[in-house]
């Protein structure tokens, strides 16, 4: 376990998954899954459309049962764990609710928990800000629209708001699934501060899904490459860029070597997808 006991990480040990299809054989979505996320890492999963991410992320949530294997999240199963609001998560689209205002989209969650009773311990020193919905959409550059309705807002302030009522959970593992993807570039780049920016302070253990190489390094410890067809972990790729994380590290040589890295194995695994198939044609 990379010296990490259950409790200090998320353990995902020999997990399968298998999807019966309409037609022809089930799809294997995930196989033999091998994945130790330390407490307070930021890791992304990249790979090939089709190859599993999202299915690895809905079991990590504990909206679906491995058909194989095991997941363990900080020593709980994803299930035990979700129903103890200790998962947030943050999905493509961010799915607020229309006829609520920004502030009450996140202060719902609050209310969650407290009808669930669950009490959380302290945030860290200076971290206060995430207690307080508003101090969180401040800190999170919403303070000018709290009392707007999602359809007045950007898609990068929408995408902000979910990343609030995510965070307002204080969970200890937030799931984000291609958040920035509908983004365009400039907007998109913000949104990545804003999400650094809190996260440095917070250091949730976070597991993000992106198909774009330049922002997995640039927010990760470490990129996970999967590979499909079945979908699979190909490797790993630790980054060792020195943080805080800002946009003029983009051009440096350690940012394009690992960009490179990780395009590398990306390409290896579109290309043995595409043998895959030609040799099942
Ligand atoms: N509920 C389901 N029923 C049947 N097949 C499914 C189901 N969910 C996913 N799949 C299949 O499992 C495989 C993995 O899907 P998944 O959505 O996890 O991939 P992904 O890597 O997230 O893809 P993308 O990058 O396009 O979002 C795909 O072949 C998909 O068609």
């Amino acid at each position: 376990m990379n010296g990490q006991t259950a409790g200090e990480s998320i353990v995902v040990r020999d997990v399968g998954q298998v999807y019966a299809a309409r037609s022809g054989p089930p799809t294997v979505a995930l196989d033999h899954v091998d994945l130790t996320v330390p407490r307070g890492r930021f890791v992304s999963v990249i790979g090939p459309s089709g190859c599993g991410k999202s299915t690895l992320l809905r079991v990590l949530a504990g909206l679906e049962e491995p058909r194989t294997g095991s997941v363990s999240v900080f020593g709980a199963t994803p299930a035990a764990a979700a129903a103890a609001k200790s998962v947030g998560f943050v999905p493509q689209v961010p799915a607020l609710l229309p006829w609520s205002s920004v502030l009450q989209n996140v202060q719902v969650l609050g209310r969650v928990n407290r009808a669930a009773g669950r009490r959380r311990p302290a945030p860290p020193a200076g971290c206060e800000f995430v207690t307080d919905p508003v101090s969180l959409l401040t800190r999170l550059g919403l303070q000018d629209v709290l009392h707007a309705r999602p359809a007045e807002l950007s898609g990068g302030m929408q995408q902000r708001t979910a990343l609030a009522r995510a965070l307002a959970l204080q969970p200890d593992v937030l799931l984000m699934d291609e958040p920035f993807s509908a983004l365009d570039e400039f907007t998109r780049e913000a949104a990545q501060l804003q999400l650094l920016d809190v996260w440095s302070e917070l250091r949730t253990t976070v597991v993000f899904v992106t198909h774009s190489i330049t922002e997995a390094v640039l927010l990760s410890d470490t990129v996970v490459v999967m590979a499909s067809g079945p979908g699979r972990i190909a490797t790993s790729i630790p980054v060792d860029l020195a943080r805080p994380r800002h946009h003029g590290q983009l051009d440096s040589s350690a940012m394009h070597a690992l960009e490179h890295r990780v395009r590398q194995a990306l390409g290896a695994a579109y290309a043995e997808a595409g043998v895959l198939r030609g040799s099942t044609a």
